[in-house]
């Protein structure tokens, strides 16, 4: 990939700096329930600072629609972000027009303001020409930290930088650098762990992995349509029948590139998607016509944490089971232990598996989990960053 100019080119002393950072968390009853995504921010942000830049953070937080919505401003996320730094951040209600200008106009070095969410503004999302040069208008440099909003065309994380010189912000550039190096030049045994739910949401992510791999291991809801597709029952578990023969050109592929392609050996299954559902382990070529799978079963577990405990590298993506509730929650956890356990290097795809890691409490033993769930499963495939690509070439 082409080299991307980066912070540390540029002299930032009393420049107005325009950041986008995703500090797109949860909330709850306007508080910050989760605040990993702005602390993995705050490197950056205290550069800009430590440079005597001007710092003007951009963010979006949730979808509000091009509209405004008073459950989505982020103001929270400012006042969690001014704990953290010890410092005022100063969140302001808009992130375009007059009173911005005023603002920012009166800001003296290592100032910190935070715009109002950008995505209340409709161009946002549509990449739209004007806004793009009204957020550049703000400011002389454009840096991008938002990773997890790195594979959205959008005005603040794409069209902004044709406008003025646009560089990587800390975060950015160490995401980029840990999947980069991963996918092109892994330790190896080098294995990809891919669950959740749809095999459509990961088939880009799986043809692309099967080119670089040693071991492919299939979990979670996605796994019953490859059970299903190799002739097996699975009852009453998620598929996607439309996925069948693309399910078994993936098995088919792995035996041509010699990567070994691991499916549950057996299942916990249940005989309603309820927390309170009976359940049982099963062989997963028994599962009964009435039940559905929503978990792997305890042999799976063994033969997962194997291959983990004995690979380099590992790269997990989406949960095993329906980890949400605890009758289901053990191939997950079992999992996340093993990821803990393994002396290999382990990385995070972020969104469930990296919520799944905190519930777990195995975060801190984790190598690198990302920030971006959606951004670091197009990264896998292969695929160009909009907020990446648009930077300023070195
Ligand atoms: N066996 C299963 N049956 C149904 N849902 C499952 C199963 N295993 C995992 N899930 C669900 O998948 C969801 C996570 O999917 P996610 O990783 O976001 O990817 P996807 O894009 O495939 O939905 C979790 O909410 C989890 O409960
Ligand atoms: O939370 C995000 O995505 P993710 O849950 O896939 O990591 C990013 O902030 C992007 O948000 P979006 O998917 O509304 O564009």
């Amino acid at each position: 990939m082409q080299q991307k100019m980066t912070m540390k080119d540029l002299d930032l002393k009393g420049k107005r700096v325009f950041c986008r950072v995703d500090f797109n968390v949860p909330m709850s009853e306007g508080k910050v329930t989760d605040d990993t995504r702005i602390r993995a921010a705050v490197p950056t942000i205290e550069y800009l600072v430590e440079q005597g830049a001007k710092v003007i953070l951009a963010s979006h937080l949730g979808r509000p629609k091009g509209e405004v919505n008073e459950e989505m401003r982020l103001a929270a996320t400012g006042v969690r972000l001014g704990e953290l730094l010890h410092k005022e951040v100063k969140s302001l209600n808009e992130s375009i027009g007059e009173e911005v200008e005023k603002e920012i106009s009166s800001m003296q070095e290592g100032d910190i303001v935070l715009l109002e969410n950008v995505r209340f503004h409709a161009g946002e999302e549509k990449n739209d020409e004007e806004l793009s040069k009204a957020f550049a208008s703000l400011a002389d440099v454009f840096v991008n930290d938002a990773f997890g909003a790195a594979h959205r065309a959008h005005a603040s994380t794409a069209g902004i930088a044709s406008h003025l010189p646009a560089v990587s912000g800390l975060l950015l550039e160490k995401e980029l650098d840990v999947l980069g190096k991963a996918l092109s030049e892994p330790d190896r045994p080098f294995t990809a762990i891919i669950g959740g739910a749809k095999v459509k949401d990961k088939i880009g992510v799986i043809d692309h992995l099967l080119d670089k791999v040693d071991n492919l291991i299939i979990g979670g809801g996605l796994s019953y349509t490859f059970i299903k597709a190799q002739g097996y029952e699975i009852g009453d578990s998620l598929v996607e029948e439309d996925k069948l023969d693309l399910a078994n050109s993936f098995i088919e592929k792995a035996k041509q590139k010699g990567v070994k392609f691991y499916l549950p050996v057996d299942a916990t299954v249940a005989n309603e998607f309820s927390k309170d559902a009976e359940t049982k382990s099963v062989k997963i070529t028994e599962i009964p016509a009435d039940w559905m799978g929503l978990d792997i079963g305890p042999e799976t577990v063994a033969l997962y944490s194997d291959v983990i405990k004995n690979s380099k590298l590992i790269i997990w993506n989406g949960p095993m089971g329906v980890f949400e509730m605890p009758a289901f929650e053990n191939g997950t956890k079992s999992v996340a232990k093993a990821m803990a356990e393994t002396s290999g290097y382990t990385v995070i795809g972020g969104g469930d598996s990296a919520a799944a890691v905190e519930k777990f409490d195995v975060a801190e033993k984790m190598d690198h989990i990302s920030t971006g769930g959606g951004a670091s499963l197009e990264f896998m495939e292969g695929k160009d960053l909009p907020g990446v690509s648009a930077l300023t070439d070195k």
